[in-house]
């Protein structure tokens, strides 16, 4: 099967010697359609520098980034719009929804960004607003929804063009356990059954036990990879090799979390 992510010799240096920092130094990794990808590590190792390189907000110094086959960093104009609106979904950590509208209309801005008629993604409105319990949120505006409902619609938005590949930074990291493990649940469900690709960075190793493969990185390089036996191994058992990993890595879970 063809990648549906491939990622080459990535580099990206910060500053001059001799105090540069080496954000990323040569990472080579590749997503597959369907996968469930985590990236862990600990604080400055890199992880955002790497999504933002992915979504072209940071142009990386070498190295390729591919699309379905498609070089990124030569995309321009609409090419570019295009591959940073439709075929790519954004979480993030702080939800990032317009206060002054609501929660349809924050789900519904990336469909008049694209021009897409209301009428051909109403369905997907539908069934993605029931999925995510989120029906009685839409008419409310984004400071009268709870931290999780926030979050469902932020996820809505970020799906609602039907992306190949989501990309998440920490989408729980502002919520509690609870709210945490439904929205987990939720972007599992989706990974399962509608094949969602999701590459996701976080710094919580239960929302890690959701994926079917981690990297771990550490000063801009990969340095570990866990990949879950999805016939044998429950999730909990996974946490617990996540957990074994973080505590072998030195420092304990402190260096990581
Ligand atoms: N604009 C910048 N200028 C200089 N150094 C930078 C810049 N952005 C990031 N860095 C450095 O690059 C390294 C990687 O940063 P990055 O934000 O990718 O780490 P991270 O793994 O996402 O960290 P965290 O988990 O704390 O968010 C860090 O040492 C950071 O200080």
């Amino acid at each position: 099967m063809d990648s549906l992510l491939k990622i080459e010799s990535l580099k990206k240096y910060y500053g001059k010697k001799p105090n540069q920092t080496k954000a990323l130094d040569g990472i080579s990794f590749q997503v597959m359609p369907g996968e469930f990808l985590g990236i862990m590590g600990s604080s400055g190792s890199g992880k955002s520098t790497l999504l933002n390189c992915i979504a072209t907000v940071i142009k990386p110094d070498s190295g390729t980034i591919e699309l379905q086959g498609k070089e990124i960093q030569a995309l321009k104009g609409a090419k570019l719009a295009q591959y940073r609106g439709r075929e790519i979904g954004y979480l993030f950590q702080n939800f990032e929804l317009l206060d002054n509208l609501t929660g349809r209309e924050n789900i519904m801005v990336p469909l008049s960004i694209h021009g897409v008629s209301e009428d051909e993604s109403r369905n997907r409105l539908e069934k993605l607003s029931s999925y995510l319990e989120i029906d009685n949120v839409l008419d409310k505006f984004p400071s009268q929804m709870s931290g999780g409902q926030r979050q469902r619609v932020a996820a809505a938005r970020a799906l609602i063009l039907n992306p190949g590949i989501i990309l998440a930074d920490e989408p729980t990291g502002a919520l509690d356990s609870r709210n945490a493990k439904a929205l987990m649940e939720k972007l599992l469900g989706l990974n399962r059954d509608d094949n969602t690709t999701i590459l996701m960075v976080t710094h919580d190793s239960n929302a890690a036990s959701f994926c079917k493969r981690i990297l771990f990185i550490q000063d801009g390089r990969i340095f570990h990879e866990l990949r879950r036996d999805m016939e044998r191994e429950s999730q909990q058992e996974f946490y617990e090799r996540i957990l074994k990993l973080m505590a072998q890595m030195g420092g304990g879970s402190a260096n990581v979390l």
